[in-house]
């Protein structure tokens, strides 16, 4: 009966994603197939992606997919959509929507440099040679501006074969420079169909940009992303590209501020380390080294001066080890830098704040410090590999993601899938719709076992604000107050002892 049931709605669930009636039963029914028996064909999966990107789910949809999220935790993951699309990528070289002969790609890659820039390049072009026989693909020179203010370059195997080597992108990149119509423009003037777009958040947002107007001229080209940033500040996905690259490579510098520090007396390496807004570099860096004492990221503010502030934990350090190192994002503390330096809000050409050097601050503010406050003297070694970080080939695992990623897109693209991001969740390929990729940033959440196994690691205090530690006194002291005149009360009748009850009886008994 049930099987009877599943396949008639099976059967008749593409009529109600065509006519694109909401409707809970199909989706519940859908989504129960897929999970039990993964088996949903092709034709479902397209409907229920063109769906997805286009028109997104309700609450109540989102609701029940998250029930079942919740009933088979071994599919669990943070987005729902992502978890329906995992299966896309399984495709089939004759399902194929586009002919090899009809295609005409291009990929761009923009916003800052990320390890692995032209490994994804080199795997995009390969992927669509060898795999589907696209011998048309072209590079856009210099990011979004490329499409339209810049040359073009042809991309072939025989001249992307040996990038992956190379640190950087072999096309250029910028901020900056997305005109839309301009975009659209040049992409259908050349006759281009499939469109891959590397960057990061900023980026993806182009794309999103581009896919809706590529969509609204009622244009047959595909508007496919890839994310990159070595920030990871990408939400959905497990990890950006470039990530873990640029971790190993955070650990030379680390290694060398501790060398540094351990070779002088009452020294502090300090390495400043990339992470605008989020800390991820930071915070896996310094778990991975050991030998950092102090991690400063954006999500988790900290104060200089007074008890439980940075100073007095860097006195305590130098007097019982003689030497530590901290590791600072660079998007830490720069509530306290605006305090002290006081200058207008820059922004880059992409519209992201352009940010103090925090490095460069905390190093004088210490030295500061120890000399005047302290009188201590203190030796300070200050790094600042970040550009040296992001602009690395990337490493063997970095290298695999990349293919990975590459492949998974030219996949989806030649399947006719578009609007949507190739991501890792939880350890699937996966294909996400634009829309969720843009939504928010990752961030570090401090409350979180990640940021905790990192606290107990360094032995850092938790830097709470000396406001909130006032305040935290004060209740503290209240409570006691109330906590006592409670004991008060509570010992008044014990003062008063009644004479009525067995105890005082027995009391009254042994004392005769
Ligand atoms: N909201 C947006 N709409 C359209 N285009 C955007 C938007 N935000 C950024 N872009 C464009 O995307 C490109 C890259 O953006 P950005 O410089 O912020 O880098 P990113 O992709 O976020 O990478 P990263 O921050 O990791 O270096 C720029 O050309 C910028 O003009
Ligand atoms: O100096 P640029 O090239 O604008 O890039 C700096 C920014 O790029 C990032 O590396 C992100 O790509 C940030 O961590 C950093 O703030
Ligand atoms: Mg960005």
């Amino acid at each position: 009966m049930f099987l009877k049931m599943f396949l008639i709605c099976l059967i008749i669930s593409p009529i109600f994603l065509h006519i694109r009636i909401r409707c809970k039963t199909i989706l519940h029914i859908l989504l129960l197939s897929n999970i039990l028996f993964m088996w949903m064909t092709r034709y479902h999966k397209r409907l229920l992606f063109i769906r997805i990107v286009q028109e997104g789910l309700t609450s109540e949809e989102l609701d029940l997919v998250k029930r079942y999220v919740f009933i088979y935790p071994m599919y669990q993951i943070g987005i729902v959509p992502a978890y329906n699309l995992h299966i896309l990528w399984v495709i089939d070289v004759s399902q194929v929507y586009f002919e090899s002969d009809e295609v005409y790609a291009c990929i761009v890659t923009c916003g800052g440099l990320c390890p692995g820039l032209n490994t994804v390049i080199r795997e995009i072009v390969y992927s669509l040679y060898y795999m589907y026989g696209v011998k048309r693909v072209l590079g856009i020179d210099g990011g979004y501006r490329g499409f339209y203010a810049k040359n073009t370059i042809a991309l072939t195997p025989k001249g992307v074969n040996d990038i992956h080597k190379r640190g950087g992108t072999v096309l250029g990149t910028s901020r900056g420079g997305h005109d839309t119509s301009k975009i659209v423009d040049s992409i259908q003037d050349r006759g281009i169909n499939q469109v891959y777009i590397i960057g990061g958040d900023g980026t993806q947002k182009g794309a999103s940009v581009i896919y809706e107007e590529v969509r609204r001229r009622g244009l047959k080209v595909v508007v496919a992303g890839i994310p990159k940033t070595i920030d990871n500040d990408i939400p959905v996905i497990d990890r950006s590209f470039g990530f873990d690259t640029a971790v190993e490579e955070a650990q030379r510098a680390i290694n060398a501020a501790h060398v540094e520090a351990e070779s002088s007396e009452n020294c502090i390496g300090l390495v400043k380390l990339m992470g605008r807004y989020s800390g991820f570099i930071a915070m896996y860096a310094t778990l991975a080294s050991r030998d950092v004492d102090c991690c400063l990221i954006p999500e988790s503010p900290f104060y200089l001066e007074g008890h439980g502030g940075l100073f007095e934990y860097i006195e305590t350090r130098l007097k019982e080890n003689g030497h530590m190192v901290i590791v600072i994002a660079e998007g830490a503390g720069q509530d306290l830098l605006a305090e002290s330096i006081r200058s207008a809000t820059q922004q880059d050409a992409s519209g992201n704040k352009l940010l103090q050097d925090v490095g460069l601050w905390l190093s004088q503010k210490i030295k500061d410090h120890f000399a005047k406050e302290k009188k201590m003297p203190i030796n300070l070694k200050y790094i600042d590999p970040t550009y040296m970080i992001r602009a690395v080939p990337s490493n063997a695992s970095d290298n695999v993601y990349c293919t990975l990623l590459a492949q998974s897109c030219v996949h989806g693209a030649m399947a006719g899938y578009t609007g949507y991001t190739s991501g890792l969740v939880n350890g699937r390929q996966t294909y996400i719709p634009f829309y969720r990729i843009i939504e928010k940033q990752h961030h570090v959440v401090i409350t979180d076992r990640m940021w905790a196994r990192l606290l107990s690691s360094t032995n850092q205090p938790s830097f709470m604000n000396p406001k909130d530690v006032i305040e935290d006194k004060k209740e503290e002291e209240l409570l006691t107050q109330i906590v006592n005149e409670d004991k008060k009360e509570e010992e008044l009748p014990t003062k008063i002892p009644d004479i009525s009850t067995e105890d005082n009886l027995v009391k009254k008994e042994i004392a005769a």
